[in-house]
This record gives structure tokens, C-alpha cells and sequence, in this order.
């Protein structure tokens, strides 16, 4: 009514952990900055990946599972937007849906905490046989080609799960590596005793990780012009060249692809990538620095990264990972 044809009250849609009601809110409230007046509702939904807290992440292998059930409900009109872990967002949604632009991106690094009352800082301080908690692929391959000296073991459920587990003196946890983005909103910063970006004995991220995604129903103008108002250029650029080199790779978030990419000049984006077998012994990486301008040209950066590590063999350790891995369907 009145000015324009948003519904009121606007309904976002996220999944219930804690991580996800903090990242809608941040939403809302930037939306009430701008829109003081405009009536937002927030509505959680426990998603099949929410559910399902014991099978390890890469044999659950279905790549929507924290977002399906979400996109019904936008698709359908009981949701407005959904706002999610861009990492968590399939490279591929549905024809029903489209991504808006990209709000201001978080620290995309991952970050290393160690159990509360051990000495140990750092992965290199970490001692022989140390086990890190991840059920990351990504993690745990390029951390065993880095540190040979350390252990791995699945660590699931959501953040605060997680370091609940970690901190029990009696589990068989060291440390674990979560995102700092996602430890930052939940207010546990001060628990990171490690940054671990490549330049500092660290390794790749996942694509889009640090970053929101906001999805919303295809042409849906109206929502499109409002979230833009949140959009921020060279996030949303860095993000859509990072999923275009997933995409490329058809990887989802349980194959070893890390990437780092980085502004150098007003409008030079550096990217660096990484394609790792699950045990570490093989690696394929490469770096592209190039002028960014359009979204054409970061999708174009993407798929020539992906053709560079395809050619450098990354074909091979993919295929690998795929054809070992037990649980297909
Ligand atoms: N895979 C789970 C997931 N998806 C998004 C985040 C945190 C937010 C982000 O990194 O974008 C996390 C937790 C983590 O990886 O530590």
C-alpha cells in the first residue's frame, strides 16, 4: 500500500539456530534504518540439515539441505526473502528464486579455537597427534597437507554445540576451525586464537563464506530495488566470481575448493584458489589478478580460474573424491 508494493508485514525467512536468527536480525535492522516505518517478521524453520545432526557433512551430500524448505515458502508467497550463509546457498537455486545483491561481506577467514585452559595459540604450536574438530573436507585436506603432525575428527551441530564440545575436557577434541565471521556475530571473537588466512600458515576459504546471501522470488522488482539498498558492490562481485568457480567445478561446500579473493587496486580483484585431495598429498592452485568491473566480468574470472586449476589437474583429484565416496544418493 501507499508507496510502493512491499507486503507488510514483510516476512523473512531463515533457518532457527542462532547464527541465522542473529543474521536475519542484522537484516531487519538495516532495513528499519533506512525504512522506520516498514513492519518486518522474522519466521524460523528447523531445516533437514538442522535436523540431521549425526551423519558427517560430506556423506549428507544433498547440496540444498539447509534451503529447500526455505524456498518453498518464498516461492509460495509465505516468505518474502531469505537470509542465509552465502556458503550455505547451492550454486545452483531454484528457477522460482534469484540472489540480490551481496551486503558488506565479513571477515571471510577461517579462524582456530583452541579448548578452553590449553596453552596452544597457533596450528603450528598444535602437538603431535593434536585432533581438530571439523567435518569440513575443505578444512581437515588443506590442513593435513600443511600439518602433517595433526588428526582429524568430525565435529557437527551449530556453533555453540560445537564449542560446547570442544571445551569438555573429557572429548577428544584439541581445537576446532569455524568461521570468523559466524563466531563474530555470535559474540565469540575473543574465543579465536588463530586467523588462519593463507598468508599466515592458513589456508582457503570456502566460496562465499563471510557473506550473506538474499534470496527472493524471481522478478520480484519491488524486494529487489529495497535489499539493493544493503547491497554492496565489491562484496557481491568477490561472491559472484567465487560461486562461478564452484559452480565450474561443481563442487558444493563437501569438496576441498578454497579460494581467497582480495581488492588490490580500486578495481583489481585478486583471486587465489585451491583444489586439495582428501588427504592432502595432492594440490592444484593458482592466482588471477584482473580488472572487475561488471558482473560479467567476475563471472568471467571464475570460470577462467576454474579452466587454470582444471588444466593444472583438478579434474583428477575431484573425480577421485567422487567415485571413493561411500554414499552417493
Ligand atoms: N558450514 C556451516 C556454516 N555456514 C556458514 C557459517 C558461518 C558464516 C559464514 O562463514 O558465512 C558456518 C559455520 C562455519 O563454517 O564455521
Amino acid at each position: 500500500m501507499g508507496e510502493s508494493s512491499i507486503p507488510s508485514p514483510l516476512r523473512i525467512g531463515t533457518r532457527r539456530s542462532k547464527l541465522a536468527i542473529v543474521q536475519a536480525e542484522s537484516i531487519r535492522d538495516r532495513l528499519k534504518r533506512t525504512n522506520p516505518s516498514m513492519s518486518i517478521e522474522i519466521e524460523t524453520l528447523h531445516t533437514a540439515g538442522d535436523r540431521d545432526k549425526v551423519t558427517a557433512l560430506p556423506e549428507m551430500n544433498a547440496k540444498s539441505l539447509w534451503t529447500t524448505e526455505l524456498e518453498e515458502k518464498l516461492t509460495s508467497g509465505e516468505l518474502d526473502v531469505i537470509v542465509h550463509c552465502l556458503k550455505d546457498m547451492p550454486t545452483t537455486i531454484p528457477e522460482t528464486c534469484e540472489i540480490t545483491a551481496i551486503p558488506p561481506r565479513d571477515d571471510p577467514r577461517d579462524a582456530l579455537i583452541v579448548q578452553s585452559g590449553l596453552p596452544y595459540q597457533t596450528l603450528k604450536d598444535l602437538p603431535e597427534g593434536a585432533v581438530v574438530g571439523t567435518s569440513s573436507v575443505r578444512r581437515s585436506a588443506q590442513l593435513r597437507r600443511l600439518y602433517p603432525h595433526l588428526r582429524f575428527a568430525n565435529l557437527r551441530g551449530n556453533v555453540e554445540t560445537r564449542l560446547a564440545k570442544v571445551d569438555n575436557p573429557e572429548s577428544e577434541y584439541t581445537c576446532m576451525i569455524m568461521s570468523a565471521a559466524g563466531l563474530e556475530r555470535l559474540g565469540l571473537s575473543p574465543r579465536i586464537n588463530q586467523y588462519l588466512g593463507s598468508k599466515d600458515g592458513g589456508i582457503f576459504h570456502a566460496v562465499g563464506q563471510g557473506a550473506l546471501g538474499l534470496e527472493i522470488r524471481k522478478g520480484d522488482v519491488e524486494m529487489r530495488k529495497l535489499l539493493e539498498q544493503l547491497g554492496d558492490r565489491k562484496s557481491t562481485l568477490a561472491c559472484l566470481a567465487e560461486r562461478e568457480l564452484l559452480r565450474t567445478l561443481e563442487g558444493g561446500c563437501s569438496v576441498p575448493i578454497g579460494v581467497e579473493t582480495e581488492w588490490v587496486q580500486a578495481d583489481e580483484l585478486k583471486m587465489a584458489a585451491i583444489v586439495v585431495s582428501l588427504d592432502g598429498s595432492e594440490s592444484v592452485e593458482d592466482k588471477i589478478v584482473t580488472r572487475i568491473v561488471t558482473v560479467d566480468e567476475a563471472v568471467t574470472l571464475g570460470k577462467d580460474m576454474a579452466a587454470r586449476l582444471i588444466s593444472a589437474g583438478a579434474e583428477a583429484i575431484l573425480k577421485a573424491i567422487t567415485t571413493n565416496r561411500p554414499s552417493k544418493e
